[in-house]
């Protein structure tokens, strides 16, 4: 789909710890992700998700433990060989919204250009790559302010691709989608080829995009294992602390209703 996307790399935290300000946010996080696994990162509000993934691309330094990718210290590395390495989509609106969103994609390609930083044929064959598969040719000159929330997360998607990582890290990256584009972001992000660490909210779409479940809970790990596992009305009831009938779906994977009585 991108051209010359490397061999995905595999991803462990060990012992990870960050306790900004005395907050005891993350807990000694242990957690191995096999090079191309697509590892759902599940837990309720505030249990540290966004956290745990800011300290795997390099945005927070642990204050214990580490995180390794294909075994070199993302913070012992330096930041331009972490960027060809990982790349993000996050929930919060980029930074530079007076970019266009050609733009906005084309920076994808910054941590791989020479020294003049201009785009050769090549760079320009796996923007336009990114773009057809994100579905944004419509999109390109418009300034970012401009865009919804969806279109948007669909921008940084395509940034992301043309990055061509390695580890590819998504935090929610479907709560602004609709159903078309969630299915579609399984396609395209979640199936690119690099590894993957999403951070989901909904249990039914992890079972059914993501090879392992990690659920975290007040910045531990509480559980994770294959979808079977990790989707129990147990977990629901210990971690969520709302009760759910769980029951295999048509397809097999588990299907979860909720009780509100
Ligand atoms: N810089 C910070 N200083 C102090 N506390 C922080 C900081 N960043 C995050 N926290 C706290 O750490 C906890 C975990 O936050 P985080 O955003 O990682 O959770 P999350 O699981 O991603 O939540 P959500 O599902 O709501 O997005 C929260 O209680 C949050 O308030």
């Amino acid at each position: 789909m991108i051209p010359g996307l490397p061999d995905p790399a595999a991803v462990d935290i060990q012992g990870l710890t960050w306790h900004p300000g005395g907050a005891q946010v993350l807990s000694d996080v242990d957690l191995r992700v096999e090079p191309g696994q697509v590892v759902g990162l599940l837990g309720p509000n505030g249990s540290g998700k966004s956290s745990l993934l800011r300290c795997v691309y390099r945005r927070h330094r642990p204050h214990a433990g580490r995180v390794l990718v294909d075994g070199a210290d993302v913070w012992a590395s330096r930041a331009p060989d972490v960027a060809r390495a990982v790349a993000v989509v996050t929930q919060d609106a980029p930074a530079d919204m007076e970019h266009t969103a050609v733009q906005l994609v084309a920076m994808g390609r910054i941590p791989h250009l020479g020294p003049l930083g201009r785009l050769s044929a090549t760079d320009e064959d796996i923007i336009a790559a990114a773009v057809h598969a994100c579905g944004i040719e419509a999109l390109l000159d418009r300034p970012a302010s401009t865009l919804s929330g969806g279109e948007r997360q669909r921008v940084q998607l395509a940034r992301a691709l043309v990055q061509q990582p390695r580890v590819l890290v998504l935090d929610e990256p479907t709560n602004h989608l609709d159903l078309r584009h969630q299915v579609e972001l399984v396609h395209i992000g979640l199936r690119c080829g690099a590894t993957v660490i999403v951070a989901l909210h909904d249990l039914q779409f992890a079972a059914a995009a993501c090879d392992h479940l990690v659920v975290l809970h007040r910045g531990e790990v509480a559980l994770h294992g294959t979808p079977h596992e990790v989707v129990t009305a147990d977990t629901l009831n210990r971690v969520y602390e709302v009760k759910a009938d769980v029951a295999p779906g048509p397809d097999g994977l588990p299907k979860v209703s909720l009780r509100v009585d």
